[in-house]
């Protein structure tokens, strides 16, 4: 494929951005299919931001090449803005102007919205669009953002932490968003700290960490390294016995044992697992279970439990033990 590819939402090839001395990125070749929804995952720091100031040449880099919609960021000035659409880590938000009032200062710059698009997504991310934007709280600021970004169906959305601040309601109204946005064609590159969220979100899941990006392939092997949160509650009168079944159960790494199970009415056990759910599952069937909670690891622990510092090995050698 030639730069500029009709396929190719934004290409990059040896992308470096110096801060002064710091390397923010140190040559990233990225491809995001047009049409794709594409995550960027890492942990703070990483450089997730600087790339995507970089594709909006709100920053300039300092080697390598940029390609967005088949333009140079750097030579595709408001016609190439409005066919993005942006959604910073932090809204700019001018005193005193309703949501509305800001929405429609964003439409003079992001190119004509259709009627009845700005209270559609105010309706379904639940939005009052009259308050004051500026006493808006950091999950309605962020509502706003994401009106800005989606209002005027630009070709393609740059979202950082798109989800910072919703509350999980709001979370699933975006989810879809970015759904219906592929479907209508759309392309999506967001950015996050969390694996479960992205992963939902996005085809394709590129890693990146101080600057270098790591290979999407090593995604499940990564999140399976972290292993799955466990949190189980249980009459404390039955919790010795279970506790004594789990620890039996191949990757279940108990990380709070109830203190004393006799003293209380129920019971709360912590534990890692790493092993297949079946065994777990078939480890508490028989139990009268209070609550049962099994999360997946934030990416920032997972990546660093496996890319950091001490552990340079690798997916491969199948992660650090404790
Ligand atoms: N304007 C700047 N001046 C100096 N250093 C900067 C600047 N912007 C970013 N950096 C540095 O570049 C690196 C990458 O930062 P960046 O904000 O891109 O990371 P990030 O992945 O978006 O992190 P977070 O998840 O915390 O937002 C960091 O070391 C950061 O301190």
């Amino acid at each position: 494929m030639g730069t500029g590819s009709a396929s190719t939402a934004v290409r990059t090839r040896g992308l470096q951005k110096y801060f002064g001395r710091v390397e923010a990125l140190k040559g990233i070749d990225l491809e995001v299919p047009a049409g794709s929804v594409f995550g960027i995952i890492g942990p703070n720091g990483a450089g997730k931001t600087t790339l995507m100031r970089l594709l909006l040449d709100l920053l300039r880099p300092s080697s390598g090449e940029v390609t967005v919609l088949g333009v140079d960021p750097r030579s595709g000035g408001p016609a190439l803005r409005r066919r993005i659409g942006f959604l910073p880590g932090e809204l700019a938000v001018a005193d005193r102007v309703s949501g509305r009032e800001l929405l429609r200062f964003f439409s003079r710059i992001s190119g004509p919205v259709d009627p009845g698009t700005v209270p559609a997504l105010a309706e379904r991310l639940d939005l009052d669009l009259g308050r004051p934007a500026r006493a808006l709280s950091k999950g309605n600021r962020q509502k706003l953002g994401l009106i800005q970004a989606f209002m005027h169906q630009p070709p393609l959305l740059i979202l950082d932490e798109p989800t910072s601040g919703l509350d999980p309601l709001i979370q699933q109204e975006f989810l879809a968003l970015v759904r219906e946005a592929s479907s209508n064609g759309q392309t999506v590159l967001l950015s996050s700290h969390v694996l479960s969220e992205i992963e939902e979100a996005a085809d394709t899941v590129a890693i990146l960490r101080s600057g270098t990006v790591i290979s999407a392939a090593g995604t499940a092997a990564i999140r399976a390294s972290a292993g799955r949160r466990v949190r189980i509650g249980i009459a404390a009168a039955e919790a010795p016995a279970l506790v004594e079944r789990l620890r039996r159960v191949p990757g279940f790494e108990l990380l709070q044992v109830p203190a004393d199970p006799g003293s209380g009415d129920a019971a709360s056990i912590s534990a890692r697992f790493e092993g297949d759910m079946p065994d777990l599952i078939t480890a508490l069937a028989g139990y009268h279970l209070l609550d049962l909670v099994v999360q997946e690891p934030d990416l920032e622990e997972a990546v660093l439990r496996f890319y950091g510092p001490e552990n340079t090995a690798g997916p491969a050698d199948g992660g650090a033990g404790e």
